[in-house]
């Protein structure tokens, strides 16, 4: 299988700070890879690294084979790769509706996949509130709203950051179920997680990162049984 994103020993500074070091990742096309570890081991700085906001000190990113380490993220949103910071942003005065259709276009390959209709479809949720304020959402419904805004894009890769923080349970399930059945349609993702449970029926795979750096690779299935590696990287 392809590799469509990959980064090669990424380092990233905030300042003088060291965050990330010869960090590698590669996400395969079609497949959903977990980013995990704990709070503040480097998951969000490796995802802005990747979208380009954080800028790469060394190392190399690839994406569809083409070297996009200094290209700036407008450049790279423009190449299919979808970025959903951990902050929600919405247009706050503007309905559901309109925040999707702000978003609206084509892929990089000319794909319109997902249109107006096919988000209605998958997130029922967002149906029923489409002509309500953005701004007046609860956190898990705006979450919704910000994953489905960049699948308006018709992008290649979805980079998502910590989608279920600090939502109750059964949005974080909601969310869960959206991600796999993403997932299932073929979708790209790369998800980044402090909850391993969220990720373990989402992602085929997982990074563990800590102190940013990648200590761990296995498939979920094992890593859930890797009593070792959650005691010591992920607080569980
Ligand atoms: N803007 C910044 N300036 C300086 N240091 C920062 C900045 N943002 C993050 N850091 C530091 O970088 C390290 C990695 O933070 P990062 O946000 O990437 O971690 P994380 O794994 O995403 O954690 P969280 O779950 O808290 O978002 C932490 O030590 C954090 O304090």
């Amino acid at each position: 299988m392809t590799d469509l994103l990959r980064a090669e020993g990424l380092s990233a500074f905030y300042g003088a700070s060291q965050i990330l070091f010869d960090v590698d990742l590669a996400l395969q096309e079609k497949r959903t890879l977990a980013l995990l570890g704990r709070n503040g081991a480097g998951k969000s700085t490796t995802m802005k690294a990747l979208a380009g906001v954080v800028p790469a000190r060394h190392g190399r990113i690839f994406f569809g084979g083409r070297d996009i380490t200094r290209a700036p993220p407008h450049t790279r949103a423009q190449l299919g790769l979808a970025y959903v910071p951990e902050d929600r942003q919405v247009f706050p005065e503007h309905t559901v509706e309109d925040n999707l259709l702000i978003a609206a276009k084509s892929g990089p390959d000319g794909r319109r996949d997902w249109t107006l209709p096919r988000i209605w479809d998958t997130f029922p949720l967002l149906t029923k509130l489409r002509s309500r304020q953005a701004g007046r959402l609860s956190g898990g419904e705006q979450q919704l709203l910000v994953i489905a805004r960049a699948l308006m894009g018709n992008p290649l890769v979805l980079l998502l950051d910590e989608p279920s923080e600090g939502l109750a349970p059964i949005v974080v399930a909601t969310i869960g179920k959206v991600l796999r059945e993403l997932g299932a349609s073929g979708a790209t993702i790369l998800l980044a997680e402090q909850n391993m449970h969220f990720c373990l029926r989402i992602a085929e795979e997982a990074v563990v990162i800590d102190k940013g750096k990648v200590v761990h690779r296995q498939d979920t299935a094992g890593l859930a049984g890797n009593d070792d590696i959650r005691r010591r990287y992920l607080a569980m």
